[in-house]
């Protein structure tokens, strides 16, 4: 069963996700993060290939797309709030 980080968990797993540009959501224990890309079909082609790892693990993006823009919110509504799915999903995404 997937649980809510623990303290200990946040600094191991959420401070390496810090300094790669996500943060911390005001009032929601969630992170956030805006991608950038060249164009709209970069884009979505790695909004793609991020959707493969979201349904394999089954644990899915709150996000959304303009143009070249994408707009990340993770967390786990399960446990309402971070678990280690929302960090690892976050590291699939900056690794894609
Ligand atoms: C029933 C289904 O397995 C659950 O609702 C899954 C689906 N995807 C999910 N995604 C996220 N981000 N958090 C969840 O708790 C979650 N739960």
């Amino acid at each position: 069963m997937n649980e809510r980080l623990s303290d200990t968990g946040r600094k191991t797993v959420l401070a390496p996700l810090f300094d790669t540009g996500w943060e911390m959501v005001e009032g929601r224990d969630a992170i956030r993060k805006t991608y950038k890309f060249e164009n709209f079909v970069e884009a979505f082609g790695w909004m793609t290939r991020a959707a493969f790892y979201a349904e394999k693990w089954n644990h899915h993006p709150e996000w959304s797309n303009t143009y070249n823009t994408v707009e990340v919110t993770l967390t786990t509504h399960d446990v309402d709030g971070l678990s280690s799915l929302d960090a690892k999903l976050a590291r699939k995404m900056d690794g894609l």
